[in-house]
């Protein structure tokens, strides 16, 4: 009955197990590894696991990455669907012009998103933030639809694409100030406020294309470390993209199992 979620960003892959593939399931073990160490996982990680019934990923980074983690799931008698985002799945309508190249960690965060949502009678606007190895910000409608949303570096690429086209900006890592008086915060700062700015000014859209305050959710490795520079307020919910894969689970395996 247990149920694998595994997410494949472009600098981690994150994985959690599941007792079922339903969105009140119970997590029973989970971990993260570099890309750079996928083929550990067969012999490490996941030989400590019991076999999974179902696995249910999204990967963004590559065909070939995709190549070497099916490789590690070998190690089961398992056989592993891939979310593509698609017009409409689990409650949320896509509103991209090709709704297929949509990054599919997107899809699956909003669709944790709108779950989070729902769950709690809130049928509202919402603003759904994932910063990982990209930032991303996603507008929903009061309805379910994905309106559109943006794609800009994150804390890191902002960084290395300062160092590697300047002269002056190696530096260690700053702090975040309001008026940063040095080269090391004035690059913390600057990538900070970059995305903090970004998010409100995506509030702003929202609030003004709906005629209601957003909500707005925030997730991705590094959501920690944007949350106390938010110029809006936010909840952060690191689980975003697994309650994602468990809402597309439950509708494709959950109903089934259930019957
Ligand atoms: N102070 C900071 N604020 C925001 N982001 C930061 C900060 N410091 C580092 N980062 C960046 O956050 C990025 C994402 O971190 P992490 O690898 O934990 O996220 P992730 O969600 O696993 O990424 P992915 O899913 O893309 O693999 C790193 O590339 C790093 O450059
Ligand atoms: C934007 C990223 C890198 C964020 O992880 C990923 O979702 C992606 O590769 N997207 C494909 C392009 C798009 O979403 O329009
Ligand atoms: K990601």
């Amino acid at each position: 009955m247990s149920f694998l979620a595994i997410d494949v960003g472009n600098t981690r892959l994150k994985w959690a197990l599941y007792d079922k593939p339903a969105v009140d399931a119970r997590l029973l073990a989970h971990g993260v590894q570099f890309l750079e160490n996928i083929e550990t996982l067969a012999e490490g990680d996941w030989s400590r696991i019991a076999a999974p019934s179902q696995v249910l990923g999204c990967v963004v980074a590559g065909e070939a990455v995709r190549r070497r983690v099916i490789e590690q799931l070998e190690l089961w008698d398992v056989t592993p669907q891939w979310v593509v985002s698609s017009s409409a799945e689990a409650g949320l309508v896509n509103g991209y012009d090709h709704p297929s190249r949509l990054g599919s960690d997107r899809w699956v965060a909003m669709i944790g998103a709108r779950q989070r949502l729902i769950a709690r009678g809130q049928r509202r606007p919402c603003v759904l933030v994932m910063v990982g190895t990209a930032v991303t910000v996603e507008a929903i409608d009061a309805e379910g639809r994905f309106l559109g949303g943006i794609i800009l570096p994150g804390h890191g690429i902002m960084l290395r694409a300062l160092e590697s086209g300047t002269a002056g900006l190696h530096v260690p890592t700053g702090e975040v100030r309001d008026f940063p008086t040095n080269t090391s915060d004035a690059l913390t700062s600057g990538g900070t406020f970059a995305i903090a700015g970004a998010v409100q000014r995506m509030v702003d859209n929202l609030r003004r294309h709906s005629g209601q305050e957003p909500a707005c959710i925030m997730t991705g490795g590094a959501g920690w470390k944007m949350a106390p520079s938010m110029t809006v307020q936010s909840e952060l919910v690191e689980s975003l993209i697994f309650d994602g894969l468990l809402a597309i689970a439950h509708h494709r395996f959950g109903a089934a199992t259930a019957a």
